[in-house]
């Protein structure tokens, strides 16, 4: 706090009006804090993206297959994909991760960490064993401590993983205790009729491991994510635990990640002080969890990617408002009176 509280200072010495660059003040603050320094180091930037897959899409939730996403995890891997180029244009490095794609994975660029050949269909038995839950909580927190180790300094999550805006949004459901209508999207193009199962398949298993109460916070998080969660979702849950044991600020990414965000934050209540908010995704799921967790993305795109996308962008985001804050231009270089601060 005294750390946040100096660097605002150091803010408002700025020659520019009082609170001027707004929330991205207040998210360098914040990753100074986390840094325990008024000097903000995010010179080294890698997104950390979990590819899994997901049983339930059996049931008709998505518009592809499942092979789709080792086809996407390999074009990752050789640095081709979509977050691929935004990361090249940010100065960030990619770490693409198997931890549950159903096929072997071949090919360079591919972190090797699989717990699993993919979940199970959670309509007719849990996802995942607490076990697998708590194996792919560690896979999140260790590859944190790793990242550390090698020097980065700022941390983004991303995933892919067909099927992941279903098992996300039942997560998120649970989590909240609100009907799939109010979290649940058309993920990567879903039809109307597409989206009506994806309502139906997610109710039924509120329904079937008794998610439907109001007191929602007496279930365990680890019990939500074992019966309708994702290989990936419970990976990001511990990237965002690990960004607090080892002080890394995390940047979120979409609907996906926030539902790890959420999780994270109900097993470690406090957790949410170490995320970075980047983007509100076009799945409902986002604006209902950033109001959950009192935090503020800055940019609200409809983007509806995944992959670390929307995290990425607010990397060169925090690059630009860092370098206000790193070449100051004092009130006194221009020969003003600084501002007064009237609250
Ligand atoms: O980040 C998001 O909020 C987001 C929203 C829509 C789609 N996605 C991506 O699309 C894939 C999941 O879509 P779906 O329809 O198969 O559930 C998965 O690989 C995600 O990365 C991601
Ligand atoms: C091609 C493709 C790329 C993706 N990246 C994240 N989710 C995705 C889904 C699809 C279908």
């Amino acid at each position: 706090m005294e750390i946040e509280r100096r660097i605002k200072e150091i803010w408002d010495g700025i020659a520019k009006p009082l609170d001027g660059l707004g929330r991205f003040e207040t998210i360098i603050a914040r990753i100074g804090a986390i840094e325990g320094d008024t000097r903000i180091d995010i010179s080294s930037k890698a997104v950390i993206v979990l590819c899994a897959d997901n049983g339930i899409v059996e049931e008709g939730i998505s518009q592809s297959g499942q092979e789709v996403t080792a086809h996407v995890a390999e074009s990752m891997g050789r640095g081709e994909s979509s977050v691929c180029r935004m990361a090249k244009a940010a100065g960030a490095d990619v770490i693409a991760v198997d931890i549950g794609i159903n096929s072997k994975i071949s090919g360079e660029g591919i972190v090797h960490r699989k717990i699993a050949y993919g979940t199970k269909n959670f309509l007719k038995e849990p996802a995942m064993t607490k076990e697998e839950v708590l194996q792919a909580v560690t896979v999140g927190i260790e590859l944190v401590k790793d990242c550390k180790k090698r020097g980065y300094t700022l941390l983004a999550t991303g995933e892919m993983g067909i099927g992941n805006t279903t098992t996300s949004a039942a997560v998120t459901a649970a989590l909240l205790g609100c009907p799939a209508k109010d979290v649940a999207g058309r993920g990567a193009g879903l039809s109307k009729e597409g989206l009506s199962r994806k309502y139906e398949v997610i109710n039924s298993a509120l329904e079937k491991y008794q998610f439907q109460r109001t007191d929602t916070r007496s279930i365990n998080a680890l019990n939500i994510l074992a019966a309708v969660g994702g290989l990936d979702i419970a990976g990001l849950t511990g990237v965002f635990i690990g960004g607090g044991l080892y002080r890394v600020p995390i940047v979120m990414d979409g609907s996906i990640s926030a539902a790890a965000a959420l999780a994270a934050q109900r097993l470690v209540p406090g957790i949410k002080e170490f995320i970075i908010p980047s983007h509100v995704s076009k799945e409902p799921a986002a604006g209902k969890i950033m109001q959950e967790l009192g935090l503020h993305p800055v940019i609200d795109g409809e983007m509806a990617l995944g992959e670390g996308t929307g995290a990425v962008m607010m990397f060169s985001l925090l690059d630009i408002a860092l370098s206000v804050y790193e070449n100051r231009t004092g009130f006194q270089d221009i020969s003003v009176q600084q501002y007064v601060r009237f609250d």
